[in-house]
């Protein structure tokens, strides 16, 4: 049996297998023979490792500048003390938002054809992003910032990149005069460690007080233009409320002024922020999406989401060293239809698989869930704990309450019985098996199907959505997200169709 460790370090997520580095780590040596101002950093350790000197700002700065210019072909630099990012780390949170474009949760509304347009809230000096956006995958980009330092290096990082340089805009937040300007807080001075390896994992456990408010420059409101759209937005937010909470990293030095890594009520202000921003711009993009420091404003955030009405939230956990980053997207794009047909079996019989819930939910949490879903609006439901089903049994008034969301006083619901045996009733099963955990095999089945029902249901902010086109039955659409729990949601969206 493995021991505890080593499980625990098999469990970590890996490199992204887009990343570049994921088979191929930095190689110091060959680096330091082919560019000679990389090699007074590199020395070699007894077994004959080539090392760098992590906790040294230069020698980090100096990796990375070769990795860029060796393996993008990118021109950069930054001044001292400025940010200075690890390239494979941010590789991870690219080729993330690649999946998520690319995968079919949501429908594609680019009116710009093929060309992805990201906004990179906070670019900083380094622009790493849409340096790295623009190169690996000819995204085009606006990147936005606040200080003087970090929009005057980004636009030079931009300029010294003519292949690239037409596809990133640079653009400076105005501030306005009531609110807080990062210029004012420090020196600018001060560095931290803005990488995984060395933050204080301390600073992670802390509890998190609820409703931080941010009273910062605007983030995108008054940032994005009228008429503007994007597929995505991307940020590595300032993750700390103050010098304090950040703390000297020992292990590594990557710079990192006050401006960059602090703001009054931290990462959680921040985002939240970003998701408020986001229910008034909402559509303007396809994928609003975060970095996130702190396992618990994950947590926060995420439940944030979910008052707002969104319709889909994803979220990844990213490798950084020794400690873990999460990355956190949200979307107002009603969810895409996916057709899984091989699953069809029969005419009035539909299955198909739940993937990737969290493992503490079973077959009877979503049995549950589609129970609670149907008798608010009125429907009878039977549920057989022991054959993992429900039996519902819906009026077309219940289908209609359920599509607009009306919920039906408790008296209706213990009349429901009524409704068995009518002819324009819907009965139909819904079965739910466990395959392995995290893996549910759902399966509905039209058990009557006298009556040319036509009902949409959806529910919102809660554990099942459903879509029926009954009679005959053609669709039917599930979106599991787990209910009840502070943990993280899982929101997947399945459809299925009979064609
Ligand atoms: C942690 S740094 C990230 C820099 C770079 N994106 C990276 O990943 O290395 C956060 C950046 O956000 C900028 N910033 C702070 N408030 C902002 C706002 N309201 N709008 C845009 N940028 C902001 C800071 O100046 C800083 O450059």
């Amino acid at each position: 049996m493995p021991s505890k460790k080593r499980r625990r370090k098999e469990e970590r997520p890996k490199i992204h297998p887009k990343n570049k580095y994921s088979d191929n780590p930095p190689d110091f040596a060959l680096l330091a023979s082919l560019y000679p101002s990389f090699k007074p950093f590199v020395f070699y350790s007894r077994e004959g490792r080539p090392r760098i000197e992590w906790t040294d700002f230069n020698a980090t700065r100096e990796l990375t500048r070769v990795l860029l210019l060796h393996d993008h072909g990118l021109q950069w630099w930054v001044p001292d003390g400025q940010l200075c990012p690890t390239v494979p780390n941010r590789s991870n949170y690219i080729h993330w938002i690649e999946d998520l474009l690319s995968s079919d949760i949501i429908p594609k509304t680019n009116s710009n054809g093929d060309n992805v347009r990201g906004f990179d809230i906070g670019t900083g000096a380094n622009c790493i992003y849409p340096l790295l956006g623009a190169s690996l995958l000819g995204w085009s980009f606006v990147a936005s910032d606040v200080t003087d330092v970090a929009l005057e290096w980004a636009e030079r990082n931009v300029k010294n990149n003519p292949h690239i340089s037409e596809l990133i805009e640079i653009r400076k937040v105005k501030c306005s005069h009531n609110t807080f300007t990062p210029e004012g807080l420090s020196n600018g001075e001060s560095n931290y460690s803005e990488e995984g390896e060395g933050l204080p994992s301390s600073s992670f456990d802390m509890p998190a007080s609820e409703n931080k408010s941010y009273h910062g420059p605007p983030i995108l409101l008054d940032v994005v233009r009228d008429g503007e759209s994007f597929d995505f937005c991307m940020c590595n937010p300032p993750f700390f409320e103050s010098i304090e909470e950040a703390g000297l990293n020992p292990k590594t030095s990557c710079g990192g002024t006050h401006e960059e890594m602090v703001c009054p009520g931290g990462e959680q202000a921040f985002i939240s922020r970003i998701i408020e921003d986001s229910v008034v711009l909402r559509q303007s993009f396809r994928w609003y999406t975060s970095m996130v420091g702190r396992k618990v404003n994950l947590k926060y955030l995420i439940s944030k989401l979910r008052e707002v009405g969104v319709t889909i939230v994803k979220t990844t956990e990213f490798v950084q060293g020794q400690t873990c980053r999460w990355g956190l997207a949200w979307s107002f794009v009603p969810p895409a239809r996916k057709i899984i047909s091989p699953h069809v079996t029969e005419k009035n019989i539909l299955s198909f698989m739940l993937e990737g819930i969290q493992r503490q939910f079973g077959a009877i949490d979503v049995l549950q869930s589609v129970e609670s879903f149907f008798r608010t609006g009125g429907a009878s439901c039977k549920l057989n704990a022991s054959s993992f089903t429900v039996d519902i049994t819906a009026s077309t008034d219940h289908c209609n309450a359920l599509l607009n969301n009306e919920v039906k006083h408790l008296d209706e619901v213990a009349g429901c019985s009524n409704v068995q045996g009518a002819s324009s009733n819907l009965c139909f099963r819904v079965l739910v098996f466990q395959q392995i955990p995290g893996t549910l095999l759902v399966k509905g089945s039209l058990q009557h199907r006298d009556s040319p029902l036509s009902a949409y249901l959806i529910i919102h902010n809660y554990s099942i959505k459903c879509e029926l086109d009954i009679w005959p039955l053609t669709c039917m659409m599930l979106v599991i997200d787990c209910p009840n729990t502070e943990e993280m949601k899982v929101i997947k969206t399945y459809c299925l169709y009979q064609n």
